[in-house]
């Protein structure tokens, strides 16, 4: 994660990291050991009530443990990515626990299980024991990604289908079936009483049964429970004497999607709940005031594409949210609501394709939310700029964001919303102690960032593409077109290796300062993600809540790759360090390359100067007494210059001393 400086400081003892490596590498052993025998058979009893005892431990846990507890960061082994399943139910052939081996993925083959004891829930995981029909018992466990609409998904139901499912050992070593991919987990249609071939009498009457139910569910505001009423309601679709049972299906779930942010079947819904869909918004009843029909046919089209445009806005498409709000506002009750959501894509639209914000506004709207979290998640379109996303062509660097045409000093090259953010301040924002088997290094990651983009993912399928796009050590394994499959009848299919992968390559964090979210924040800028690193940056960037404002510091030619500093610290080795724990590479840039001929000496006199100038920056008298803090800054200042070589270090920036240099600046200003 590209983070604020010291970010990624890890306080584990050696003694922590080498039991996480050694706990790791053991599992390893025992998994590589034991791949393909065959499943010992548990004693289900001993099994449910040792599940159970862990359960109501957790729970008490949970109420029990303190702050300074909960604050201790989770260990996750990371690194050893499969793909996820891609096959549609019909072509995977059902499978019992009694055949499960271990170590093994068992691809082409289904499991379905029920629950048979409470969850237990934990930080990075949470586990039951569940029975095949047979009544055998084993342990399931879903890693990191649990959770679906808040809530966790073993918990949300009592039936499940195990795609492929993979029997492995626990990091503990224990026997289990274990979920990596949310989508791998399938909850079944839970109302199983539909007949075969029903009449539109039979069908119409539960069709309209589960509607009622899924209506009871929505005013309990148990939005999974009513979007699946109102789906199972709908596979009587083809069964259905009319059309217009169908239609209030669509829009009442397209309303449940939009509150689940579901935005891509939101959007589908409500256009397929149109009645009258080739009326393009004309069908305004103003000859014939008595044709109640026509009238609430209009109001309930209004509905819908009030609820098509309002999904299409969430996903940034902008054009086609002004088209139809303006269908909207064509049909009766030509609602007010329509003209002020028609202004605010206009403001969009002007955002997105000139770059013309009104950033007093942003601003305000994030001040006004000091504390919550919308209004730090901006109003505000996406605005690419003069920039074009290319290969870079130097090797090991891989494809760079350039200016298209040139771009003076102080000019805005890029402005974007994010993808996804996590503030350090809520729930969602977890992080943990990866250990990754592939380069043998520990690192501490936003865990906590990748959940809530699969859980984005999960819920709107068509914004894959742009996430799996970037760049990411595993780049999927599924075979030829396979890890571009982002979706099966059965619902959407997301990879969590690649989004743990891209993530930890991609993600910036956001400092309090600029955030106001506190340490721990992190987002995942898209088009952002496509800039390279130099220590000699082009380019600045500045957050107004979620908003990334990418700004020129120099000029940039037409053609000139657009750079900026993944890392600042003014000591060479720090800064690579950080460059390749974090994003997997040595910076080659002029200034990395004149700092290599320091040597010890100089470096560690610079070092030494550098700390004294931190801790001057610091110290809270320095604005107080400030004749004499300038002098003492202006001789720091100096000092620091002078362990640069003048002939090496010609043109290039004195990173050392440019946070005392700022603040002489401001001082002297
Ligand atoms: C945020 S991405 C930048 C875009 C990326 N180059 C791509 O192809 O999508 C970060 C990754 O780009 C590569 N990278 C960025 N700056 C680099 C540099 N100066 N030299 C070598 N590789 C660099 C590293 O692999 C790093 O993990």
């Amino acid at each position: 994660m590209a983070s604020q400086n010291h970010g990624n400081t890890i306080y584990l003892t050696e003694q922590e990291a080498e039991r996480i490596r050694a706990a790791a590498k053991e599992r390893l052993r025992k998994c590589l050991e034991l791949a393909g025998h065959a499943r010992e058979s548990r004693d289900s009893k001993a099994a449910i009530s040792q599940a159970t005892g862990a359960s109501l431990m957790a729970d008490m846990g949970s109420m029990t443990v303190s702050k300074a507890e909960l604050s201790t960061l989770p260990a996750l082994v990371v690194g050893q990515p499969y793909p996820p399943c891609i096959a549609p139910f019909p072509d995977l052939q059902p499978m019992t626990i009694a055949n499960l081996r271990l170590e093994t993925h068992h691809r082409g083959h289904q499991l379905t299980v029920k629950r048979a004891t409470p969850v237990v829930i934990l930080s990075t995981r949470s586990w039951a024991m569940v029975q095949d029909e047979s009544g055998e018992t084993e342990r399931l466990e879903i890693v990191l990604h649990r959770s679906r609409h808040g809530k966790d998904v073993l918990e949300s139901a009592s039936t499940f289908i195990i795609k492929e499912p993979y029997f492995t050992l626990t990091e503990e070593g224990e026997p289990t079936l274990r979920i990596d991919h949310l989508s791998d987990l399938v909850v079944p249609n839970q109302d199983d009483k539909t007949p075969q071939s029903p009449t539109a009498e039979e069908a119409s009457k539960i069709a309209l049964a589960r509607k009622q139910k899924g209506n009871a569910a929505l005013q309990k505001s148990n939005l999974p429970l009513a979007q699946a009423y109102y789906t199972s309601a709908l596979a009587l679709t083809t069964h259905l004497p009319s059309p217009s049972l169908a239609q209030d299906l669509h829009r009442n779930r397209a309303h449940v999607n939009l509150l689940l942010s579901e935005f891509d079947a939101a959007k589908s819904d409500a256009l397929a709940a149109l009645i009258n869909p080739a009326s393009k918004g004309n069908n305004n009843n103003t000859h014939d005031d008595d044709d109640e029909d026509a009238t609430r046919t209009a109001e309930l089209d209004a509905k819908a594409y009030f609820r098509a445009a309002s999904a299409a806005y969430q996903l940034g498409h902008f054009r086609e949210a002004q088209a139809l709000f303006e269908k909207q506002l064509h049909l009766p009750p030509h609602d007010k609501g329509a003209i002020a959501n028609l202004a605010r894509t206009q403001a969009r639209l002007r955002e997105q394709g000139k770059g013309v914000y009104d950033f007093a506004r942003i601003r305000a709207s994030v001040l006004a939310a000091a504390g919550g979290n919308v209004g730090r998640r901006v109003d505000a379109a996406s605005f690419a700029g003069a920039t074009e996303v290319r290969e870079s062509g130097e090797e090991g660097k891989g494809k760079g964001l350039f200016a298209a045409k040139g771009i003076a000093a102080g000019e805005v090259v890029l402005c974007e919303k994010a993808f996804c953010v996590v503030w350090g301040h809520e729930r969602e924002a977890v992080t943990a102690v990866t250990y990754d088997v592939r380069d043998d290094r520990i690192r501490v990651a936003p865990v906590g960032l990748g959940r809530a983009v699969v859980e984005r993912l999960m819920g709107n399928s068509s914004l894959t593409g742009g996430v799996m796009g970037l760049f990411g050590d595993w780049q999927g394994g599924g075979g030829e077109g396979r890890d571009d499959v982002f979706g099966t009848d059965d619902g959407p299919v997301v990879d969590v290796f690649r989004v743990h992968d891209i993530v930890s390559r991609n993600a910036f964090g956001v400092g309090g300062k600029d955030g106001g979210g506190g340490g721990q924040s992190a987002g995942l800028w898209i088009r952002a993600a496509y800039i390279n690193h130099s220590c000699i940056p082009n380019t600045e960037r500045e957050f107004i809540g979620d908003l990334m404002v990418v700004r020129a510091t120099k000029r940039i030619a037409a053609g000139e790759e657009i750079v900026h500093s993944y890392d600042e610290s003014g000591d060479y080795k720090t800064r690579q360090q950080a460059l390749m724990t974090t994003w997997g590479f040595e910076c080659g840039c002029a200034l990395c390359v004149a700092e290599t001929g320091d040597d010890a000496a100089v470096r560690a006199k610079r070092g030494k100067l550098a700390a004294e100038a931190d801790a001057f920056l610091t110290s809270p008298s320095a604005p107080v007494k400030k004749r004499l803090a300038i002098v003492k800054a202006r001789s720091l200042a100096k000092a620091i210059d002078e362990t640069y070589d003048e002939e090496r270090y010609k043109g290039l920036p004195r990173l050392a001393s440019r946070g005392i240099r700022q603040w002489l600046a401001k001082a002297t200003a």
